[in-house]
């Protein structure tokens, strides 16, 4: 470790010290627009809360109708909208160091002047470190909360996704399902063909639950052969059909297995949120109802009924 200097034998340095006093007070009171922008962009490393600063920040220099900025970050599309319209236009790619970092775009009712391009342009010069890390950090976080085989949501995406769906089932009343989806005897797929024939049906089995489902529906894969379908307002008979077509779907995979190829069958529980419930306690009644289509022989759905 480098050794610090003793207090005793450094002198301090007043002259320093009452530059720095006055560096800061002339930066965090300073009216100049890059400055302030950098300083109101450092303190968030939301993209969103960014996004909002920087149109904040702008209009007051360059009025504009609307600001749009789209990215993909994480296999998803990020976008961002505020205010609307204007046929006038102008889009700038975001890059820094030669990669990118979304598209932004301002539109207007009138035409942008070249002088008005210039100082968007410096806005954005300013911002760009700003988002960079904005973008990365969600990177992150998404990454936090993805299954790395699949790429659907981890078992931490579920729990998050599922006391979301339990507080708006409570405050709203809207039907909330969940379907527990499990690989019937994978095992033995494991132990005849392989780890990475495994591998490969799990990757296979999260295209075909995606393919399967409306967009509003989420998947997740929150344990070896086990996954999970969050599907909004759906009773739990609407949510018996889906996990049916669920099962139909799986059953049309076809994995190179040797001489003949290998398919799969699903065992399905289900449950519908019940108000007040807590998500573990939801969560534990849909793999109940999991257990029962694993001893009812596989290869079927069980619901646990809301009414007994
Ligand atoms: N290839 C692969 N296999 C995994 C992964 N995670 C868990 N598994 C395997 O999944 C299998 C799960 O076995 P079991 O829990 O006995 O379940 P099963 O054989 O499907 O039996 P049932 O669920 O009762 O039908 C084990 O062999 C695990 O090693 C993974 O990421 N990749």
């Amino acid at each position: 470790m480098k050794n610090l200097t003793p207090i005793h034998t450094s002198s301090s340095r007043p002259a320093r010290l009452a530059a720095l006093k006055q560096s800061f007070q002339d930066w965090n009171n300073t009216q100049d627009a890059i400055t302030r922008l950098c300083r109101r962009l450092s303190t968030t490393l939301s993209l969103e809360n960014q996004l909002t600063i920087l149109a904040d920040e702008m209009s007051g220099t360059i009025p504009f109708d609307a600001l749009n900025y789209r990215n993909r970050i994480a296999r998803q599309d990020f976008v961002f909208a505020t205010g609307m319209g204007g046929p006038h236009r102008c889009e700038y790619r975001l890059t820094l160091e030669g990669l990118p970092y979304g598209t932004l775009t301002l539109h207007r009712r009138q035409r942008f002047s070249d002088d008005e391009l210039a100082g968007i342009e410096m806005m954005l010069s300013g911002a760009i470190c700003h988002i960079r890390n904005a973008c990365q950090f969600l990177t992150i976080e998404q990454a936090a909360l993805t299954d790395a085989l699949t790429g659907i949501g981890n078992k931490r995406a579920l729990d998050e996704a599922l006391q979301r769906a339990s507080a708006m089932s409570n405050r709203h009343g809207y039907a909330w399902s969940l379907i527990l989806c499990d690989l019937d005897h994978f095992k033995q797929i494991n132990d005849h063909h392989g780890h990475v024939v495994g591998d490969h049906i799990l990757a296979r089995t999260a295209e075909k639950l995606e393919q399967a489902l409306r967009n509003s529906d989420t998947v997740y894969r929150f344990g070896g052969e086990e996954f999970a379908i969050l599907l909004p307002h759906t009773n739990e008979q609407e949510a018996r059909e889906v996990a049916d077509r669920i099962r139909n779907a799986l059953e049309s995979i076809r994995v190179d297995g040797g001489e003949i190829p290998l398919t799969v069958t699903a065992s399905c529980g289900v449950a519908m949120h019940l108000t007040e419930e807590s998500s573990e306690q939801w969560l534990a009644r849909a793999d109940e109802a999991l257990y029962r289509a694993k001893a009812g022989g596989r290869n079927c759905t069980r619901v646990f009924a809301s009414i007994s």
